[in-house]
């Protein structure tokens, strides 16, 4: 028993009061107008590689200065982007992370970001109530994503757990949907050790890759090159998690 089920075992916080993901209920989001909108400047960033860490293929990024952060909206000072990843299922219909009205999407990619003004390194940052904030990007089924096969193709290099390949000069701007209408709250990692230190700031509007796409994320594999049994990487999202009576804000 090794699933979702199984982490509050050794991992407790997983029944604590901001745990993430969540469905967000569009109209019972409290429309904010205090919120700015979100700004992103990645125009200087600079991605380093691409691996598969067992859990989701992961684009890591040089976080040693502020060449790439996210700020403005629910945020006080600026974070940095340390790397992003992906969420998805074995088919279309589910997959994403957060639901919106009990909907999944196929997908879901997050943009991990850390604040660097306040804490000394990613780690501290991650175990601390305001140490990360992770833009939230939801990918729905359709026409091919004209980016989207710059990483779909070095897919193949990191098929085995434990695999790393260089990835330089992505912008991860490219996947970005039309609108930066957004849903904040504050939540947790979705993955093991589940710290309760993300402000979750989730676009409302999906981006639109294929099915092709899609399908080459699930020819990674969640085992190593060593291990005689072969398991897909598929179905990596965690279910919603209790509100527990946090307000979800949307920007107008
Ligand atoms: N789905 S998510 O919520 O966007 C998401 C994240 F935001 C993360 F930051 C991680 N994460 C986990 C670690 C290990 C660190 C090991 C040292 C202690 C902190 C965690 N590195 N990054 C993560 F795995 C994940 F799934
Ligand atoms: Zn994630």
């Amino acid at each position: 028993l090794t699933g979702p089920s199984a982490w509050h075992n050794k991992y407790p916080v997983a029944h604590g009061s901001r745990q993430s993901p969540i469905d967000i209920v569009p109209h019972q989001a409290s429309r904010d107008p205090n919120l700015s909108q979100i700004v992103l400047n990645y125009d200087r960033c600079t991605s380093i590689n691409i691996s598969n860490n067992g859990h989701s293929v992961v684009v890591e990024f040089d976080d040693t200065d502020d060449r790439s952060v996210i700020q403005g909206g629910p945020l006080d000072n600026p974070y940095r982007l340390k790397q992003f990843h992906f969420h998805w299922g074995e088919k279309g219909c589910e997959g994403s992370e957060h639901t919106v009205s009990g909907n999944s999407y196929a997908s879901e990619l997050h943009l991990v970001h850390w604040n660097a003004v306040k804490y000394k390194t990613f780690d501290e940052a991650a175990t601390a109530p305001d140490g990360l904030a992770v833009l939230g990007i939801f990918l729905d089924t359709g026409d091919d994503h004209r980016w989207l096969h710059t990483i779909t193709d070095a897919l193949y290099m990191v098929k085995f757990k434990g695999s790393i390949t260089d990835f330089k000069d992505f912008n991860p701007k490219c996947l970005l949907p039309s609108s930066l209408h957004y849903w904040t709250y504050l939540g947790s990692l979705t993955t093991p050790p589940l710290h309760e230190s993300v402000i979750w700031i989730v676009l409302k509007d999906p981006i639109t890759v294929s099915e092709k796409q899609l399908g080459k994320f699930r020819m990674l594999l969640f085992t190593g090159e060593e291990e005689d049994q072969r398991l897909r990487m598929e179905n990596n999202f965690r279910p919603p998690q209790p509100l527990k009576g946090r307000k979800v804000r949307s920007s107008n």
